[in-house]
Order: structure tokens, then sequence, then C-alpha cells
């Protein structure tokens, strides 16, 4: 029995979601990796499409964590604050390539006295999302305490990082310089008018998907007895690969 809801047809990626800003971003492949085209044509993608990927929303109070979420997931805005009392999460159920893949987005409280509930949930995450607000200066200084917290729970060479201002205003610069420095990928979003909302959950789930397809072709390369298991160096990414006889479109 599948107690999964389809997926939506406005949530299908046929190609990789571009960055938003080449000076931050994970990488600026124009497409996914060869291995992970090659991967999802066979349909070698193992556990990827019956997986829920964990995807953390994180950031001060008030900076518009829920708003960013509400928008994409239920193309909602309130304009009114209401306190995240602890987490709650949303499920976006994408396919890409084809093969079907599951987000669970975590939208964690910013005040002080709910963190404690918040940070409880960090594990397990694939990617986090520092949300801050380009109107408060110090909502950009505290994204490096926001992601050292984070990053207690998780293992910082296995997640994704996003840096995201929620609401548009001066101070570009200064987050673009923050998002170098922590090896996040920058993007600039207005869950108000709904701008870049959807290209950037589109680039999360996308990037999110390449790692967990990469990580399932590593597994099962190196189980293979017999194997050569050898690194490649591709953009900042490092990709342990099988170098056994494969289809050119994966070499
Ligand atoms: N103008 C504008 N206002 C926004 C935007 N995003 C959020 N807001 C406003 O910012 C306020 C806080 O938004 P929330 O999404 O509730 O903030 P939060 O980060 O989830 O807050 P906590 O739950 O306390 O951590 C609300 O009044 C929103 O209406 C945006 O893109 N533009």
């Amino acid at each position: 029995m599948n107690i999964l809801a389809p997926v939506r047809r406005d949530r299908v990626l046929a190609e990789l979601p571009q960055c938003l800003r080449k000076e931050a971003a994970l990488h600026v492949r124009k497409d996914f990796h060869p291995r992970v085209t090659c991967a999802c044509q066979e349909h070698r993608t193992g556990t990827v499409g019956f997986k829920i990927s964990k995807v953390i929303v994180v950031g001060d109070l008030s900076v518009g964590k829920t708003c960013l979420i509400n928008r994409f997931c239920k193309d909602t805005f309130d304009k009114n604050y209401k306190a995240t009392i602890g987490v709650d999460f949303e499920m976006e159920r994408f396919e890409v390539l084809g093969i079907p893949f599951s987000l669970q987005l975590w939208d964690t409280a910013g005040q002080e006295r709910f963190k404690c509930i918040a940070s409880t949930y960090y594990r397990g995450a694939q990617a986090i999302i520092i949300v801050f607000n380009l109107n408060a200066v110090a909502s950009l200084e505290h994204t490096k305490q926001w992601l050292a917290d984070a990053l207690k729970e998780n293992d910082p060479s296995n997640v994704l990082l996003f840096l995201t201002p929620a609401q548009y205003a001066l101070m570009e610069k200064d987050a673009l310089k923050v998002a170098q420095e922590i090896k996040a990928e920058y993007w600039a979003v207005s869950s108000l008018t709904g701008e870049n909302v959807r290209e950037f959950f589109f680039r999360v789930a996308a990037l999110t998907f390449e790692a967990n397809v990469l990580a399932e072709l590593e597994k099962s390369g190196a189980r293979r007895i017999g194997d050569v298991v050898s690194i490649d160096s591709d953009d900042s990414n490092l990709y342990l690969t099988a170098s056994k006889k494969k289809p050119a479109c994966c070499r």
C-alpha cells in the first residue's frame, strides 16, 4: 500500500535548477552529476526513492522561517507574526529525474526560550537553511552561531548549507560574504511576493537528491568485492567512486 501522497505535477524536476549567485553557490554545474543522471536512467538509485530527507530551517526569531516554508508548501503569506513553539514540519514530495524524492522541512523556533526544544530536532539533517533578515544586522551576525548549533548534531561533511534572507533590503554584500565564509549557497527570497521561493526549494531538493544518489552509488560501489575505489574531485565536492567498467554516460 502506498501511504505517501502522489507527486504534484508542479514538483517534477527534469533538470538541475541553477544557483542564484555564482559567487556563493554549492556548485555551478549546469547539469546533475553524470553519475546521478546515469543511475536515474538505469533505475540504480537504491533506496533514495523510499527515503525521506530532513531539512532544518533555523535562524533568529521573526526572521521569516515559517513564512518561507508556508509560501512554498501552501502558497500563503501571513503578515501577522505568530512565534513557532518548538518545531513544526511540512512534507514535500518531488520527482527528480523520474525518481520520487521526499523532503521533510522542519520549521524551528527562533525564540531563545524554545530553542532547547527545537535543537533536539536538528539531528539527521541533510540540509540546513539558515534564514536571516536583511533589515536586521544582528540576525546576519547570528547565522554562524545557528550553524554551529546545528552542526553539533550533524556531520559537517554531510550537510548542504543555504543562507537565505527572507526579506529584501540592503546589506546583500555582507550577506554574500558570510555565505562564502560558511560555504553556504546564497538565496535572496521574498515570502511576501513569492520571488525566488520555488526556485530556492527546487534547488534544495535537487542538490539533496544528488547527494543522496551519490552516497547510494558510493555504498553499492564500495560493497562490490574487487572494485577499485578512487576519489574524484568535481568542483568543490569530493565523490567516492568505484572504477569498475561503467557505461559511457557514467564515466
Ligand atoms: N515584508 C516581508 N515580511 C516578511 C517576510 N517573511 C516574513 N515576514 C514577516 O516577518 C514576521 C515573522 O515571520 P515568521 O515567518 O513568523 O518568523 P519566524 O522566523 O518563523 O519566527 P519564529 O517562529 O519566532 O522563529 C511576520 O510578521 C511576517 O509577516 C517577507 O518576505 N517580506
